[in-house]
């Protein structure tokens, strides 16, 4: 039984997975649901997954903001399913492993329908709950570190409450993750459904929207457009970035490890944007131009997450530098924009 000291008193044991789980020669797969897997780390963990043969893996997504190009190496592969579905409607598939990524993560993008955002933060993952406990699988959820809202903790531990607006343009998100994670939380004490939280932080990598909006992405396609990078003010807030291959390993590692979490998943090198900027402008392209933009509201000052739970509990740690890292992401977008390197 999982723990994290947080359950009741005569909590009922997690419901039984199919008899077929427990016969003596087991045959059959590993059954793996992941929503929102045509998306960004998704189709990451996809790849991943896929790696293992005793794993099937089925995607349930809208394609709101994935797509199934992200996919295309699977689709037709005999242990691989893609489903058009959205989560705020019920799915009934028999597995064993949900990964519940399925939500917006650029701020455009989950502003730009909030009532839809927080449906699928909250509906969905009831949606999510319901099949857990329907099918006896073991649920995991991805939180943000904007559960922590604009923190007057720094850096910031699992322990730390937050400091959210519940009203504010960015609420439909952070106040819907957090109902989320309450969710998880609830079905695990009252039903004794097997959870697994993760509080990501922001994440970077190949396969990420060249449009999305997100300042990495944004940096690199500036830099590679020839355009101004856009440092939206004041520039001196923080922000710690995590490379997609260490947040797909710590994910799977929650996954098949014995904590409920919530546990933070991130690189703690903090930067400012605008060193972020400029060490964008340094690897692409020292000509181009850095200007200062107006942001938007409650943009959190400073993020940078305490992993030490990740450490102790996961045994797991980033292995990928910011430095490492962009130079794999402009790769990939330097193919994807058709720009080559310059000589
Ligand atoms: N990337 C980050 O920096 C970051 C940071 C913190 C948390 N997260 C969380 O990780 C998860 C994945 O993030 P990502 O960066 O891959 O984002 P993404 O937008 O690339 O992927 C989200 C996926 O979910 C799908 N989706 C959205 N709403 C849906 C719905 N109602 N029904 C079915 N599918 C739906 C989208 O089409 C997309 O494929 C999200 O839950 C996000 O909140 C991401
Ligand atoms: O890690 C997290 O938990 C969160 O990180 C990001 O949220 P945010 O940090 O606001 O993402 P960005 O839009 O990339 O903004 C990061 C910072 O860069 C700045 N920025 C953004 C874009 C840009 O062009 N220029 C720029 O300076 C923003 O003002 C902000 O201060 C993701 O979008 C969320 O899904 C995720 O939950």
């Amino acid at each position: 039984m999982a723990s994290n000291g947080n359950l009741q008193v005569g909590t009922k044991p997690p419901p039984s997975p199919s008899p077929l789980r427990n016969s003596k020669f087991f045959q059959s797969n590993m059954r793996i649901l992941i929503t929102g897997g045509a998306g960004f780390i998704g189709s990451h963990l996809v790849d991943r997954l896929m790696e293992n043969e005793k794993n099937e893996v089925i995607v349930a997504d809208n394609y709101f903001t994935g797509s199934k190009d992200n996919l295309k190496k699977w689709i037709g592969h005999p242990r691989f399913e893609l489903i058009r579905h959205d989560v705020t409607e019920p799915l009934l598939v028999e597995v064993d492993r949900i990964y519940h990524l399925a939500c917006p993560a650029s701020p455009i993008f989950y502003k730009y329908n909030a009532v839809k955002t927080i449906k699928t933060n909250v509906i969905g993952t009831l949606n999510m709950l319901g099949l857990a406990k329907r099918v006896g699988a073991r649920i995991l959820l991805t939180s943000t570190s904007e559960v922590y809202g604009d923190p007057l903790v720094h850096p910031q531990t699992e322990e730390y409450w937050g400091n959210v607006n519940p009203i504010g343009v960015r609420s439909c998100y952070d106040e819907g993750k957090r109902v989320a994670e309450t969710l998880m939380f609830d079905y695990h004490r009252q039903h004794g459904i097997e959870i697994r939280i993760a509080r990501i932080f922001n994440t970077y990598g190949p396969r990420m929207n060249i449009d999305d909006g997100r300042v990495v992405s944004n940096f690199i396609a500036q830099a590679l457009r020839g355009e101004p990078l856009t440092v939206q003010a004041p520039g001196t807030q923080t922000r710690s970035f995590c490379y997609v291959s260490d947040m797909v390993d710590g994910l799977i590692r929650l996954m098949e490890g014995d904590n409920t979490g919530p546990i933070n998943i991130g690189n703690p090198g903090e930067f400012t944007m605008m060193e972020l900027a400029e060490t964008v402008k340094e690897l692409i392209d020292p000509a181009v131009k850095i200007e200062s933009v107006e942001n938007t509201p409650d943009d959190p000052r400073q993020r940078k997450p305490d992993i030490t739970k990740a450490k102790e509990l996961l045994g797991w740690e980033p292995k990928v530098s910011l430095r490492e890292g962009l130079p794999l992401m402009e790769e990939d977008f330097r193919l994807r924009l058709g720009v080559a390197k310059k000589k």
